[in-house]
């Protein structure tokens, strides 16, 4: 039987939540998510590194269990839905793409940098190749303007995903960029739109609902907030949200509330909330996969995190540069040291 559904969502927090758990989802946690998403109706579950396939190293952090493995395990407990996988062309390679693919995933999502997008060409052309449903995104939009953000989407557009994804990665935008932008895009592009928010000021929903106005009709979610600062649009809200406005998601309401508060909640390290350091990724405008590296890197040189952040912010430091947070906490403690002399 075939759902109906207006707006599709895509679950991310088995991927974008892997930063918030610093890549330590087990293939138990993983199965018992992917099933429970699954059975709620959810219709794509995006599973990889935080920072995509082949996302496991030192500079973006190891991974507790090999991520084709999870996928695998998603795969066979997903029932209708269809698995996701995320690619960062430099970080992820064709043959992981492939592996992948044989293992079932069903959607690529392949990404770049908001200015970057040139380098997804052959991987979003393999992805078609391999028969997946593929997704062009682009990344850290706030850091571009209108037209330059209109005119990577085209390209992505022209090497042929099916849709094209604008990706607030810092959540910094206010609701009315995002509606500024997408308005832009659904102009400009043929293909369907498609908003990743993040809530670091509170505006991932706001947010999310300005898209949406403005001809989104793709949307991530992380069920209990569970993605990267202070996670994202919270999938079983927005759910309840689009129910209320007579919008059908194909998802279960109940269902997705009991996930996340049984299933999701004791995952969690700590709740997902809006601290003092994810605030300062939205309102510095900083990558919020950075947040538990400049943390750590803060506990080492005895500096305050948000100066961290504040500085890399400052020097417009992009995902791919991590080693970057340790040189910036090392000339700030160098610094402080010498200025408290
Ligand atoms: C690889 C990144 O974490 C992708 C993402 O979720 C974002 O840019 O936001
Ligand atoms: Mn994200």
């Amino acid at each position: 039987m075939s759902i109906e559904r207006e707006l599709f969502i895509t679950e991310v927090a088995l991927r974008d939540g892997s930063h918030a758990v610093a890549h330590q989802y087990t293939t138990e946690q993983v199965t018992q998510v992917a099933k429970a998403l699954g059975e709620a109706g959810v219709p794509y579950i995006e599973v990889s590194h935080g920072d995509g396939l082949g996302g496991s190293s030192l500079q973006y952090g190891l991974s507790r269990t090999n991520e084709m493995e999870l996928i695998e395990a998603a795969v066979s407990v997903c029932g209708s839905s269809n698995i996701a996988v995320l690619v960062l062309p430099g970080i992820g390679t064709i043959k992981d793409l492939k592996e992948a693919a044989k293992l079932g995933a069903k959607m690529a999502r392949i990404g770049t940098h908001v200015t970057e997008a040139d380098v997804a060409a052959q991987h979003i052309q393999t992805a078609k190749e391999l028969g997946l449903e593929t997704v062009g995104f682009l990344m850290m939009s706030h850091m571009a303007s209108v037209h330059k953000l209109v005119e990577q989407a085209k390209l992505l557009e022209s090497y042929g995903a099916d849709t094209v994804y604008m990706f607030d990665s810092a959540g910094a935008l206010l609701p009315h960029e995002v509606k500024e932008r997408i308005h832009a895009l659904r102009q400009s592009l043929s293909v369907n739109i498609g908003f990743h928010a993040h809530n670091n000021l509170s505006l991932a929903l706001a947010n999310t609902l300005a898209a949406i106005e403005e001809g989104a009709t793709r949307i991530d979610g992380s069920i209990r907030c569970l993605g990267a600062g202070a996670g994202n649009t919270q999938t079983e809200v927005l759910v309840a949200v689009l129910d209320r406005m007579g919008i059908s998601t194909g998802i279960d309401l109940y269902k997705i509330m009991d996930t996340a508060e049984e299933i999701i909640a004791p995952i969690l390290q700590a709740p997902q909330e809006i601290t003092r350091d994810s605030l300062v990724l939205g309102y510095a405008g900083v990558y919020s996969s950075f947040l538990l590296h400049a943390q750590r890197a803060a506990k080492k040189f005895g500096i305050d995190s948000r100066d961290i952040l504040i500085e890399l912010g400052r020097q417009k430091v992009v995902g791919g540069q991590e080693d970057m947070i340790v040189d910036v906490a090392a000339e700030l403690a160098k610094n402080k040291a010498i200025y408290s002399v």
